[in-house]
């Protein structure tokens, strides 16, 4: 126990049940304070159980629902349990089920969501809906509120479609229906909103689809509707059990009541012939940990439950059982700037620990290199496992860079939420059109894209190629092309001219590799000249996941162009024997197959021989995954980064005091999931949709106490006045050493990355004639520069070592002389 944050006398509540006699039940409640004991076994009346992270309200839960089951006879049937992400559920189905065995699986143990899909598709015909209906996502909301806009003859200056969709998320989540919110709407705004849920909602339901608001919504409305249904739940559900309380929005906590029947006692329903009575509740939470308000989550739930439920008993806890003194030194230190809220006293008995490492990187790259570098330390240490870790995100689209260095150094990974790049479709389609260009035999590519889009080669003209191939023992590509010749019996005219057309734009294709054209153009043109953007923008306006598939195959090009200005900066001197060429297609698919290959790692699809290796190993993957997703879960070591002011708080916070006060939660969380050590880092650079973005340390860091963060790599100051290039110090903030940074950096014991010093101006300032030392080529002399900006390149002569182009942005080892 240390310093800062003791409160050695924690308070006990009175009447403290003792732990039981009966051995079983013993063991269920040893390991238990006093207050969690409490919880574990108290019956009858609502309970809550408010704390801090990490002090055991989880396994408060997990082990009342073992007590249940093993103490009071409760059928697992009869049980209920509430968790915030499916990784949690699976968790606490798996704990339980080590307490008391494989009749754990009759339990309901999932998400509101899920729960709620459950229900509809049991009671679908009730409601009115065919049970295979579908679910929209976010994205796929986003899209049809566009379109639902565009139809309506909306500005999407003046209603951008994401704004239509947060408010009209925000009415589901308040339990308005459209005609309540267009016989309520006010003002111009909110009318308009009206008219856009009453369309959007007339859409789903000729979808037949559903979005995740109407999950909850749909189900409480059922609920409300049909008495009798609402019965056979409560009758069935005897124990209700919420984790992460604070993160209910008003509709979940409706649908809570009418599971409970808490409503029905409230309004005094006739004691008579009145149902099975209200079940049992117990909900857990810890309002500094409310990270969905964008959701609606209204820690009001948390506040207000003892008004809720008149009957309703509180715990506190207060002890950390999760990490040492030094992370929950940390996390104080940030949320304490939060107003509003009621200061917690968390204490632990784990001692100081680790300090925290903090790393300031050139850029996203360097960065999750200095991610993979320390894991891989670690392993090598033989004090921790690949599982041990996990590396945090503010969004999605940062995981992207991580991944791909995991994959080059070998380190096992899997990402949580998000579905893996590489493994959709339309990248797959793309990235085999590249494939047959690089390589005109590989068959399974080119049969994949023989008639994708759709261009009249049919399965039967497919069939006679192959057949063709077989007999004549040819390929399948000059079976086709003999095929386009009209050589191949039984195909009609009308096929030999689809095939004939597809040769030719293949061969038309294939003459911009040839030419050596950047991979980027070359997937434009297969996009452009084969329709198959054209196909997705025309099916965009009906399907949102159209369009969603256009934005990754954007992301696709953006991978080749930086694949492309990489090379350019890259070693063409350690070339491998056999390796394909630098920059080429063949090395650009080389590449990304290797990430691809990464679904073949274990977890993915390799089924239970993975499973036991991993076991066996004992050393698993390593987690990536956004703070929102890590909410509940912990880890021995984690990464948090992007610890930027504009991504972590996100660009839209830095305005609205509301906004940054749930990013300081965020942060909270982020900080509280790590057990022995936490890093945090950030990048002085960062693309951007494209843009290379020059971002301020996070305001969050700063409210760190130095005391506890050792940093292993600081901000290197700006050399001085008139160096070349123009600066950024004004984006520079403290922490910036007042040494000689090189010196100083090498004294701190910099790793592997050279110093990169000024060069990390948005770009380096070079004209043709310019002498240069480069770390690796040594002495140069530029010949010739081209581009602004972050396309800034320079074609330099450095003797022996040739002669190369190199981009002048990003960490650039080369100093100007
Ligand atoms: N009485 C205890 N003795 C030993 N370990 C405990 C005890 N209570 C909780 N723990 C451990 O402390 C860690 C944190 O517990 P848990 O995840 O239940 O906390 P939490 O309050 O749910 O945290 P969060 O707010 O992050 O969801 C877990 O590893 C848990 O097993
Ligand atoms: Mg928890």
């Amino acid at each position: 126990m240390s310093a800062l944050f003791d409160l050695p006398n924690h308070p006990s509540l009175p009447g403290q049940p003792s732990p039981p006699r009966n051995p079983a039940s013993a063991a269920l409640l040893d390991d238990l304070n006093r207050e969690q004991r409490a919880a574990v076994t108290h019956a009858g009346g609502p309970l809550l159980v408010v704390a801090g992270a990490g002090s055991g309200k989880t396994r408060v839960l997990t082990r009342r629902i073992a007590y249940l089951l093993g103490e009071r006879g409760v059928a697992p049937g009869q049980i209920m349990a509430i968790t915030f992400t499916n990784k949690a559920a699976a968790e606490m189905k798996d704990r339980v089920a080590e307490l008391v065995g494989a009749r754990a699986r009759a339990m309901w143990v999932s998400t509101f969501h899920s729960m709620c899909v459950r229900v509809l598709r049991r009671e679908a015909k009730t409601v009115g809906l065919g049970s295979n209906f579908s679910i929209y996502d976010a994205d796929d909301t986003r899209r049809l509120v566009t379109i639902v806009a565009r139809d309506l003859d909306l500005d999407p200056k003046r209603y951008p479609a994401r704004t239509l969709a947060m408010h009209m998320s925000n009415l589901k989540n308040e339990l308005s229906t459209p005609v309540e919110a267009t016989e309520r709407a006010g003002n111009d705004l909110e009318r308009r909103v009206a008219e856009v849920y009453t369309a959007y909602q007339r859409r789903l339901e000729q979808a037949n689809a559903l979005d995740f608001d109407d999950l909850i919504m749909r189900t409480v409305e059922m609920l409300q509707t049909y008495p009798d249904v609402a019965e056979y739940y409560r009758r069935r559900f005897r124990h209700v059990l919420v984790d992460e309380y604070q993160d209910t929005n008003h509709a979940q906590y409706t649908l809570v009541r009418e599971l409970v029947g808490g409503a029905a006692t409230a309004e005094a329903a006739p004691e008579a012939n009145a149902g099975p009575g209200p079940a049992e509740l117990c909900v857990v939470g810890d309002a500094d940990q409310s990270i969905y308000a964008f959701r609606g989550a209204t820690i009001r739930n948390i506040v207000e439950f003892e008004r809720d439920y008149p009957q309703a008993k509180t715990i506190l806890l207060e002890q950390n059982y999760r990490s040492t003194q030094t992370i929950l030194s940390a996390a104080n230190a940030v949320i304490s700037r939060n107003a509003d809220r009621r200061d917690k006293r968390l204490w632990t008995e784990s001692g100081e620990g680790e300090p925290i490492v903090g790393y300031v990187a050139d850029n996203e790259h360097d960065e999750a290199a200095f991610v993979a570098g320390e894991i891989d330390a670690l392993c090598d240490s033989g004090q921790y496992g690949y599982s041990d870790f996990a590396v945090f995100y503010r969004t999605n689209n940062q995981s992207r860079v991580f991944e791909e260095i995991f994959i080059r150094l070998g380190l096992p990974y899997r990402v949580i939420g998000g579905m893996r790049f590489y493994e959709r479709r339309e990248v797959r389609d793309a990235l085999a059109y590249l494939r047959v260009l690089a390589n005109p035999e590989d068959t399974v590519s080119l049969r994949r894209i023989l008639n994708v889009p759709k261009r009249g080669i049919g399965d039967r003209a497919e069939a006679c190629v192959a057949t063709y191939a077989e007999r004549e023992r040819i390929t399948f590509a000059e079976a086709l092309r003999a095929g386009a010749r009209g050589e191949v019996d039984l195909l009609n005219s009308r096929s030999v001219k689809c095939l004939a057309a597809f040769v030719e734009l293949l061969d038309s294709l294939h003459e911009l590799v040839e030419r050596g054209d950047e991979i980027a153009e070359i997937l434009e043109a297969v996009l452009d000249r084969t329709g198959y953007r054209a196909e997705l923008e025309a099916k965009a306006h009906d399907d949102p996941q159209d369009a969603s598939r256009l934005d990754n195959l954007t992301e696709l090009v953006t991978v080749a162009r930086e694949f492309t200005e990489d090379a350019a900066t890259l070693q063409t001197l350690e070339e491998d024997e056999g390796a394909p060429e630098p920059g080429s297609l063949e090395a650009f698919l080389e590449r990304v197959s290797l990430v691809a290959d990464a679904d073949s790692l274990p977890d993915a699809d390799d089924g239970e021989d993975a499973d036991e290796a991993e076991q066996a190993e004992g050393t698993g993957m390593v987690t990536l995954m956004t703070v929102h997703t890590a909410k509940g879960l912990e880890y021995p070591v984690v990464f948090g980064t992007g610890w930027e002011d504009g991504v972590f708080p996100h660009m839209r916070a830095l305005s609205e005091p509301a906004e940054l006060a749930e990013e300081r939660r965020l942060a909270y969380v982020a900080i509280t999931r790590a057990r022995q050590r936490l890093y945090l880092s950030r990048a002085l650079m960062r693309s951007a949709w494209g843009q290379p973005m020059a971002n301020p340390a996070s305001r969050f860091l700063d409210e760190i106490p130095d005391a506890v963060v050792q940093w292993r790599r600081e901000e290197p100051s700006p050399r001085g006045a008139g160096s070349s290039g123009p600066s950024v110090a004004s984006t520079w903030g403290r922490r910036t050493g007042g040494d000689s940074a090189q010196a100083g950096l090498a004294a701190r014991g910099m790793r592997s990355t050279p110093f990169k010093g000024w060069q990390e101006t948005p770009a380096m300032a070079l004209q043709p004639g310019d002498r240069v030392n480069h770390d690796k080529y040594g002495l140069g002399t530029v010949v010739t520069t081209e581009g602004t900006g972050a396309r800034a390149t320079a074609t330099i002569d450095f003797g022996s070592s040739g002669t190369l182009r190199l981009m002048l942005i990003g960490s650039v080892p080369m100093v100007k002389l």
